[in-house]
Order: structure tokens, then C-alpha cells, then sequence
């Protein structure tokens, strides 16, 4: 697996509302998207911008709330009640190619290809194979990371 770039961290809240007001007022950042709801994921979703170099677009913090009782979130919350790092989400070319090699790297894959915030296929690897990280593996046609 060749490492593709890192797409956004997301970041679990309690509220959408409170971490935003921290990330616009306390890490002065520009909230460029209105935050949304991602009901087949069971989120509502906010992206935070953060700055990139020479133009490039920078990573992203994507902020997420539970929504509706099922929200793979609530556990999360559970032990975290102030919420916190939740996953890190890397892109790939080929999200079906991406899913062969971890699989074949005998890695829990969390479920079929997706799409989630972005509108992209993703999927997720349980975080005790992946050093402890929730991971977010994020089709991206033409991303760097190749396969
Ligand atoms: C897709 C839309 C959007 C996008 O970017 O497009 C998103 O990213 S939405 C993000 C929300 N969706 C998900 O997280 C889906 C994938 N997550 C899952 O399937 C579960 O959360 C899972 C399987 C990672 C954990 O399930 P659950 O919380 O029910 O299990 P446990 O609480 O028993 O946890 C088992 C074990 O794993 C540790 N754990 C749980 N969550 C995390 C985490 N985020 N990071 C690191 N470790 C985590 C937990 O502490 C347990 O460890 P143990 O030592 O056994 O106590
Ligand atoms: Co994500």
C-alpha cells in the first residue's frame, strides 16, 4: 500500500456548534462550508479548512456529530465525552484496489465502499490493525498514491 495524501482528520464533537465556535474564534479559521447532514453515515458534518502552501489546498478537520440513535459516533462519545480525534482519512486512486490490499494484508475492513462526506466512495479499517488509528481510506481519481 503506498500512502496517498491526508484528506482531513476527523474530529468527533458532542456539538457541531461549540467546535466550530472554537475553530473560528479560538484557531481563527474560516468555516468555508455550512455544516450538513450525512444520514447514511449517521453524522452531521462540518469541514474546517485548514491552510495550504504555494495554493495547494491544505488538509481538512471534519468535524462530526452523531445523528439519529444508531450513529457509529455514540460509542466513541461514550469513552470521549468531550469528543476528539476520531479517524484520519487518507486518499487513494482506486478504492476497490485499495480494499483488495488491505484485505489481503489481513486487515479489518469495516464494510463495503461508500459514499461518504465528500461524495466519494470510502471505506474504513478497524482501528487495531492500523496502529491504534480509526482509518478512512478515500477514493480520489488521479490522487498520487499509486497502486
Ligand atoms: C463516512 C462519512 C464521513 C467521511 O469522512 O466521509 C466520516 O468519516 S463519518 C465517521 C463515522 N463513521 C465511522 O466511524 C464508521 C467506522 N467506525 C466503526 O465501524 C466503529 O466506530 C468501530 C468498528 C471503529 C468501533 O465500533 P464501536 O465503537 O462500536 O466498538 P467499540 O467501542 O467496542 O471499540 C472497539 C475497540 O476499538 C476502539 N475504538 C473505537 N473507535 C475508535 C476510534 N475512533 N479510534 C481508535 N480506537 C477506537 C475502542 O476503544 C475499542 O478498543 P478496546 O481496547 O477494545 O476498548
Ligand atoms: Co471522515
Amino acid at each position: 500500500m503506498k500512502l496517498g495524501r491526508l484528506n482531513h482528520v476527523g474530529v468527533a464533537t458532542p456539538s457541531l456548534a461549540a467546535s466550530i465556535a472554537y475553530y473560528r474564534d479560538v484557531m481563527g479559521a474560516t468555516i468555508a462550508h455550512a455544516p450538513f447532514d450525512l444520514p447514511t453515515q449517521g453524522v452531521k458534518v462540518c469541514f474546517v479548512d485548514t491552510p495550504g502552501e504555494g495554493g495547494t489546498a491544505g488538509t481538512q478537520i471534519e468535524l462530526i456529530e452523531p445523528l439519529g440513535e444508531a450513529s457509529p459516533i455514540h460509542a466513541f462519545l461514550a469513552k470521549n465525552p468531550a469528543g476528539g480525534q476520531h479517524h484520519m482519512c487518507y486518499e487513494v486512486p482506486d478504492i476497490h484496489a485499495a480494499r483488495a490490499e488491505f484485505l489481503a494484508m489481513g486487515k479489518k475492513v469495516l464494510g463495503e465502499p461508500r459514499i461518504g462526506a465528500h461524495g466519494t466512495l470510502i471505506f474504513f479499517v478497524h482501528p487495531k490493525d492500523m496502529n491504534g488509528i480509526l482509518t478512512e481510506i478515500m477514493e480520489v481519481p488521479g490522487s498520487g498514491a499509486a497502486h
